[in-house]
């Protein structure tokens, strides 16, 4: 059997590929050691604990570091060619910062399309703490920016952040499955101007506005998401 190939422009924004066997277990290590980071905080143990610990830790660094990287370079080389692996897919999507599964920075946020809209889910731990019990304003920011870039799902081209809108309307709580939702508001030239939602339970916690810019030519809807082109502007 031929082994599947990936091309970099149509990986979903977000959104990891079946799992390698290699990539199962850096998610393991990776919730094993945001396990451990939720354990540190207000860790009361006494100074000699604390220095035995240290210890362990800078020997499992030391041998982290014996492996080296896989070259971000030649990954891209080849998910830019289309002939990028399933390894290459998981290398650029399973470490982002609060989606990526085998990121110990990630609850991890899961972002998934549902129709013409982007959802999200994740239980923030107190890691993610801002006010006492609340999670931080700009992990939430954090988090809509991986949410609301996902709307570039709905178009070919891909671009940078250029500008979020944040109202933060009540304080979203830790421990809690909190949700986000985003859609595309509409398409101008480079520009893909998107709208999304913050809830915790029934509560909307937070509302925002962004407009992301293509890097290179202007933002088209793809086919299948034609119909989200308001009445007075052509897909
Ligand atoms: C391509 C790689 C994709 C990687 C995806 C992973 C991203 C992960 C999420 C991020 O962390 S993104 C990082 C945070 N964002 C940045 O660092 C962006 C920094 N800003 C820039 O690099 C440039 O300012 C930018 C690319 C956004 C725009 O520069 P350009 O020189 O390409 O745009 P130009 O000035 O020609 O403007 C093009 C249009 O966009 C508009 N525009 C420019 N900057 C804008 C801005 N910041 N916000 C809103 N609109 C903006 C501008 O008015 C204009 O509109 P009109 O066509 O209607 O005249």
């Amino acid at each position: 059997m031929t082994e599947q190939t990936f091309n970099y422009f149509d990986l979903p924004i977000g959104e990891s590929p079946e799992p390698t066997p290699v990539s199962e277990q850096r998610r393991e290590l990776a919730r094993e050691l945001l396990a451990i980071s939720e354990q540190l905080v207000r860790l009361d143990a006494d100074e000699s604990a604390l220095a035995d610990y240290t210890a362990q830790a800078r020997a499992l660094r030391e041998q982290l570091e014996s492996h080296g990287h896989r070259s971000m370079r030649d990954i891209l080389g080849r998910l830019i060619t289309g002939q990028g692996s399933r390894q290459d897919a998981l290398d650029m999507a399973e470490f982002e910062i609060l989606s990526g599964p085998a990121s110990p920075l990630s609850p991890p946020m899961t972002l998934w399309l549902d129709g013409d809209t982007v959802r999200g889910s994740a239980t923030f731990g107190r890691v993610f703490m801002g006010p006492p019990g609340k999670v931080h304003g700009g992990v939430l920011a954090l988090a809509l920016d991986m949410l609301m870039a996902k709307t570039q799902d709905f178009v070919t081209g891909l671009g940078m952040t250029g500008t979020l809108n944040i109202r933060y309307l009540a304080p979203t709580p830790l421990n809690t499955e909190i949700r986000f939702e985003a859609r595309l508001n509409r398409l101008e030239g480079r520009k893909l101007f998107v709208e999304a939602k913050v809830f915790a339970g029934d509560t909307q916690t937070v509302e925002a506005t962004g407009i992301w810019v293509s890097a290179r030519g202007d933002y088209r809807l793809r086919d299948r998401f034609a119909h989200l082109a308001p009445a007075d502007q052509p897909a």
